[in-house]
């Protein structure tokens, strides 16, 4: 069973095979579908990667929690955290079955390709319509329960994945609620109209586990791992297994690498916390780089409200630049839209 957040996504009818991503076993060298120009130097390697500024890595048991996270929300929309609470063998195994699940043979995982106006499964990044060249990347999609595809790709072993993807869920779930929380405090939000957030918007929130694989490739100069974008959501965690190549994009300074730190979690604000905060805080833009070592592995889990919920610009803070929309609209229009989405609905 999907949860309701699966609903927004139905109104859009993909090609299947458009949805399906490269065997990235067969080639030795980059498809012209792959190559992206121009392949300008500097969009991998800044010289000075050492001297740039970086998102901050919270504590999230540190007394100044809130100040922490408020100024990182405000410089950055982005910022990685430690003492969160999730175990990590938990984490682990979560990574150790995504690359299972990404390991198996490409007709295998066509088994659980995702449907033209499906959410859930195998397949290519949602965004991946929007430009003319494809990415080096594959990824799997679980909306609440993950047994109907993981039935598909083990038959008779698919309950494993299944708990560990429910468990990863749930803690996602509590650590996502505890942030929001933080965040809402520093935006000025007393316990009153917290109250009152939550009881229209927050209670039943909605939640999307995306499993990323972004194996090594033959010319990562030319290529790219996940086009630049924004997540939608109010906020994303994202576990990244050791290996580099998420970046975000920085008004005056450009792309900045966000290296992996054992053991800590990303957390990026997504569009509706954009909305929410009146762009107090802001979505960050990122995207990944491939490299041509190693595989990386990203877990990422998209937190919002439920698809019938209205966000709009919290009350307190002044002169909205936003009009109010439901989740279910803005995933609509952002569907049609992509980038312009948040100018769509500005006032
Ligand atoms: C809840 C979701 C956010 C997401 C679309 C999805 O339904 C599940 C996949 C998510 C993802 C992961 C890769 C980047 C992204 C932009 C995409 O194409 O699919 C995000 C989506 C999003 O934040 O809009
Ligand atoms: O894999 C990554 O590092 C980033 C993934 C991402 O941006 C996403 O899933 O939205
Ligand atoms: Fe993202």
């Amino acid at each position: 069973m999907e949860t309701s957040l699966s609903q927004a996504y139905t109104d859009t009818h993909i090609p299947p095979h458009q949805i399906i991503p490269l065997d990235f076993e067969s080639v030795r060298e980059l498809p012209e579908s792959h190559i992206w120009t121009p392949a300008v130097e500097d969009r991998h390697h800044n010289e000075r990667e050492e001297l740039l500024p970086v998102p901050p890595v919270i504590d999230l048991g540190a007394p100044d929690v809130t100040e922490l996270v408020g100024n990182a929300c405000r410089r950055w929309g982005m910022f990685q955290v430690t003492n969160h609470g999730v175990p990590l063998g938990l984490v682990d195994d979560v990574e150790a079955h995504a690359r299972r699940l990404f390991e198996l043979p490409a007709d295998r995982k066509l088994k659980a390709l995702r449907s033209p106006s499906g959410a859930t499964g195998y397949g290519v990044a949602r965004i991946s319509p929007f430009f003319d060249k494809l990415m080096w990347h594959e990824g799997f999609t679980i909306m609440g329960s993950a047994v109907d595809h993981a039935k598909q790709l083990w038959p008779h072993r698919y309950e494993e994945f299944c708990d560990v993807m429910d468990n990863y869920q749930k803690k996602m779930k509590s650590i996502a609620y505890k942030i929001l929380l933080i965040a809402l405090k520093a935006l000025g939000v007393d316990e009153e109209d917290e109250e009152k957030i939550s009881s229209s918007m927050l209670y039943e929130s909605n939640g999307a586990l995306q499993l990323n694989s972004y194996p090594s490739c033959p010319n990562p100069r030319q290529a790219v791992g996940l086009a630049p974008h924004t997540d939608t959501q109010l906020l994303t965690i994202l576990h990244q297994n050791n290996t580099n190549g998420l970046q975000i994009f920085q008004q005056g300074i450009g792309w900045i690498p966000i290296p992996p730190i054992p053991g800590a979690l990303v957390v990026n604000l997504g569009d509706l916390m954009h909305i929410l905060s009146n762009a107090c805080f802001h979505a960050v833009y990122h995207r990944v780089v491939p490299n041509d070592t190693s595989h990386r592995f990203t877990v990422g889990y998209f937190y919002g409200p439920p698809i019938e919920a209205v966000v709009a610009p919290l009350a307190k803070l002044p002169s909205p630049r936003f009009r109010a929309v439901t989740v279910k609209e803005y995933i609509g229009i952002k569907n049609k839209h992509l980038e312009k989405s948040l100018s769509l609905i500005g006032i």
